[in-house]
């Protein structure tokens, strides 16, 4: 199967370090992230049932849902990170997003998009996929597309993300099984996404060039030294005090504070 370099150790230790407790350790991480309001809960919820919890990240009062399912004979931990539009790290909810998706060692990133509004929330695919390859992006809303007479070339854009594009209509449950089984196949590497990374100015890519020598052997293994680079030119050095934080030993992970939602 394939890891994170981040993942050193187990994979349970990467994701200990944000308090989620894997029921084996063999589960299969799977985060969710998406602009607000798009419908990611509802996916959530239809993937995971009532089998869910919230847990709190550890020194944010930014709150997320974790929940288990199995697929195909494996176990499944999917994380719902708060909505955000990017994962520049603004705001709490957009670092707890870049953090997780950068050290938590997710098997796979799904983004659920709304197809209604596609442009603008594709920037954050575009930014997910700058971190890691293993990306599915769902088109949720395909119904509200549809009576507002948006057809979306879906093929097309499959190929030009270089990553899977599922078409959903979440709240239906249209597309799920199609969802779980694309997950399942990155997760496992079955299915090696390779996203087309949308080249920036000459100048900042020129600059990029520049700074990817040195910030190699401060975060190669563990991060894309491109990415950093973009996040340092960006004047975003927090990825780099992340980066100390979350290759540390992990804390002893406490879990007092996980609120069980009965089944
Ligand atoms: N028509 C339609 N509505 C949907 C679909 N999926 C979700 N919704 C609705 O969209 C609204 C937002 O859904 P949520 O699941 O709460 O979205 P979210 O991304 O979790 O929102 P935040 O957590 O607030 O960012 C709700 O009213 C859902 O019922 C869908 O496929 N079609
Ligand atoms: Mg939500």
């Amino acid at each position: 199967m394939s890891q994170n370099p981040c993942c050193q150790g187990t994979h349970a230790a990467c994701t200990e370090r944000f308090e989620i407790e894997l029921q084996s350790p063999d589960d299969l991480v799977i985060a969710l992230a998406g602009n607000p309001n798009t419908g990611k809960s509802t996916v959530f919820n239809a993937l995971t049932g009532m089998n869910q919890h919230t847990g709190n990240w550890a020194g944010k009062t930014v709150g997320s849902a974790i929940g288990r399912i199995r697929h195909e004979q494996h176990g499944f931990t999917l994380v719902d990170l708060p909505g955000t539009y990017s994962l520049l790290s603004q705001s709490a909810d957009e670092q707890v997003a870049r953090d997780f998706i950068c050290f938590g060692n997710p098997h796979a990133t799904l983004v659920v998009t709304d197809a209604t509004n596609l442009e603008r929330n594709l920037n954050l695919a575009l930014q997910v996929m700058e971190v890691t390859d293993r990306v599915v992006v769902a088109v949720n809303l395909m119904d509200e597309a549809k009576r507002k007479g948006i057809t979306i070339d879906l093929a097309g854009l499959q190929e030009q993300l270089g990553v899977p594009v599922i078409p959903m209509t979440a709240r239906k449950g249209e597309g799920l099984p199609e969802l779980k089984d694309m997950l399942l196949k990155i997760a496992l590497g079955e299915v090696k996404p390779s996203p087309k990374l949308f080249p920036y100015s000459e100048e900042v890519e020129r600059a990029v060039a520049e700074l990817i020598p040195q910030v190699e052997p401060l975060v190669g293994g563990v991060l894309r030294p491109r990415w950093v680079a973009l996040r340092l030119l960006d004047g975003d050095d927090s990825v780099l005090a992340a980066l100390e934080q979350y290759t540390m030993e992990p804390p002893r992970p406490i879990r007092s504070g996980e609120v069980v939602i009965p089944q």
